[in-house]
């Protein structure tokens, strides 16, 4: 059988199983990102780099596309995007909150189980990555934190 044919089987058998369609995916993004952009801990994040707000949305339509029905469509390095930014453990436990009530908001229990399973894998390992560009390698399970002068300790 051809790769992209097998493709679509996969991504047909998720969206049998859990009811997530592209449209599921744009309702989620634009809700999730509507409650990141009036939130005081990660907004200053975002509204720093981002000023055109349609392609962010549309690239993180892609990412979802290819995380949660693995349909390829996402081709970016976010690694590296996140590696640069001023964020830590209190970022990330904040964003995975906002993403959690917003996929349950949204979604069914089954479609919002499968988002956020994924989501927090996906946090735990861009956490360790930006602890990584600090100099600081975590241990299992270990958190990843700035003091208030922005340094690592
Ligand atoms: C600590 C919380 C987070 C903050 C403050 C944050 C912030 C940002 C910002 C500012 C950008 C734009 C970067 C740029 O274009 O220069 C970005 C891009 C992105 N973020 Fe996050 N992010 C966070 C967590 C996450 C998580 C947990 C995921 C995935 C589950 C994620 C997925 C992405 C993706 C896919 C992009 C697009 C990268 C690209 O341009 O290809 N982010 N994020």
């Amino acid at each position: 059988m051809a790769e992209a044919e097998r493709r679509e089987q996969i991504t047909a058998g998720i969206i049998e199983r859990t009811g997530i369609t592209e449209d599921v995916i744009e309702r989620l993004v634009h809700g999730f990102y509507a409650k990141v952009r009036s939130d005081p801990i990660l907004a200053p994040v975002f509204e720093a780099r981002i000023s055109d707000w349609a392609p962010h949305l549309a690239q993180m339509c892609a990412f979802w596309s290819s995380v949660a029905l693995m349909t390829g469509r996402y081709h970016g390095t976010p690694m590296v995007k996140h590696m640069k930014l001023p964020i830590d453990a209190a970022h990330f436990d904040r964003w995975l909150a906002l993403f959690e009530a917003t996929a349950q908001e949204l979604c069914s229990p089954v479609a919002a189980t499968h988002f956020v399973e994924r989501a927090r894998r996906i946090a735990s390992s861009l956490e360790m990555g930006v602890a990584t560009g600090q100099g600081v390698m975590l241990g299992v399970g270990e958190r990843f934190r700035r003091n208030a002068s922005g340094a690592t300790g």
